[in-house]
């Protein structure tokens, strides 16, 4: 399946009366258009982006493309006197062999994956897909201020983009507008004209347009509450029985003792459980999966070095550690001696603060396993924030 992206940034910004064009406004030290390429570059589902530009700003957007586009064919092109004029002439440079093309104003720079996937998602499945939300005003019909008539709320909606269309669609709509000399304000809206069944998908409400000046303040909002989000818990257990001859290793720590904790790796449990936290908030699975009991590159190895890579595909994904809490449950030894030292290992480990880090230590009041000095058990929550692209 092979979808294109065309990313409209060549408007004037009349509404907006400001000197620059609108899509270089920045929220959160980005610009409007630069956030929409990282948003669709995020979502790895396109082979193709024509951003349409006005010649004069092309090399700034150029830079930026070439920055943070990386997974598709990147193309520009010249833009035209109305948006409807900038689609068409990006148009012709969409390759024979695409399936879906999909159109974005840059000025709605909070479209989420989310949105974007779904309007794919249609169009592949029905050839078109377009993002609106229910209209919440009631709407009237009126001429000279003279109200013609109410509109059926329920069935009206206001629609944003993203737009995909089959590629055949799309280029027949355009082709018969341009025929008929029918000038629209969205796609869809020659869409309709050839077809009877253009589908809506749900946007959202922050999925606003830059449109005025008070779209400016309402977006800072938005990219406040966007940059907060995607906050993500997770939890991590692990259990490892007593066996003589071992070291026992906790946080990193070897602790004086005349057994250790048993295991394919140093068996450090409260290691392990923080790792299961981290992969859990992060949806990457657990340490099994990750560094299976199996793979001889794993005995006896120091769980430190695992968390230290554990963290390296954070990093690498978005994430940042907010903070861990962990709690040590075991009988015997008294390990809070040798907290700080856990909790020092653990940080470097991660690259974050020490004081974002707690270790706590419990004992089962004599019940169970634990209880009975049969081995030591952990667990550890912690939050991670996932950065935007
Ligand atoms: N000739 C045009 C007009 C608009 N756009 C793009 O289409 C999107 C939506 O258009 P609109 O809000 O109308 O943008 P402007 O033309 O910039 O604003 P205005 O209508 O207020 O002049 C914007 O990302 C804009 O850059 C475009 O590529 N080419
Ligand atoms: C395509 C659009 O964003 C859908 O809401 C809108 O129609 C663009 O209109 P504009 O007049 O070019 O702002």
């Amino acid at each position: 399946m092979k979808i294109c992206a065309i990313i409209l940034a060549a408007g004037s910004g009349r509404r907006m009366k400001m000197d620059t064009n609108k899509v270089f406004i920045k929220f959160d030290e980005q610009s409007a258009v630069v956030r929409c390429l990282k948003t669709f570059e995020a979502t790895g589902l396109f082979s193709d982006m024509i951003v349409v530009c006005k010649p004069e700003e092309r090399e700034t957007i150029e830079r930026k493309a070439n920055k943070y586009v990386k997974s598709m064919r990147c193309i520009f092109c010249e833009g035209g006197q109305e948006r409807q004029h900038s689609v068409a002439n990006a148009l012709p440079l969409v390759s024979e062999d695409t399936d879906i093309v999909m159109v974005h104003d840059a000025a709605r720079c909070f479209v989420t994956e989310r949105i974007i996937r779904d309007c794919a998602a249609s169009a592949i499945r029905c050839g078109s897909g377009v993002a609106a939300i229910p209209a919440t005003d009631t709407i009237k019909r009126t001429k000279r201020n003279v109200v013609e008539e109410t509109l059926p709320r329920e069935e009206l909606v206001c629609v944003q983009t993203p737009q995909a269309f089959s590629r055949e669609l799309i280029m027949r709509a355009y082709a018969q507008a341009e025929e008929d000399g029918f000038l629209g304000t969205d796609d869809a809206s020659l869409v309709e004209r050839i077809c009877s069944e253009v589908h809506i998908v749900a946007g959202s409400p922050d999925n606003i347009k830059l449109t005025t000046r008070a779209d400016v303040e309402q977006g800072a909002d938005i990219a406040r509450k966007q940059q907060m989000s995607d906050i993500r818990i997770g939890n991590g257990f692990d259990m490892h029985a007593f066996a003589e001859g071992r070291k026992l290793i906790l946080g990193g720590v070897e602790i004086p003792c005349a057994f250790g904790l048993d295991g394919h790796s140093d068996a450090d449990v409260l290691v392990h459980a923080i790792m299961d936290a981290l992969l859990g908030a992060a949806r990457m699975g657990d340490i099994g999966g990750l560094f299976p009991d199996t793979d001889p590159n794993y005995k006896d190895i120091y769980s430190i070095d695992l968390l230290k890579e554990v963290g390296s595909l954070l990093t690498k994904y978005g994430y940042c550690v907010i903070n861990i809490d962990s709690t040590l449950i075991m009988q015997k030894p008294k390990v809070m001696p040798y907290r700080d030292a856990m909790i020092e290992n653990i940080a470097n480990a991660l690259g974050m603060p020490r004081s974002y880090v707690n270790v706590k230590a419990t004992t089962t009041e004599y019940l169970g396993a634990v209880g009975r000095g049969e081995g030591a058990a952990a667990q550890a929550v912690c939050i991670l924030q996932k950065k935007r692209h």
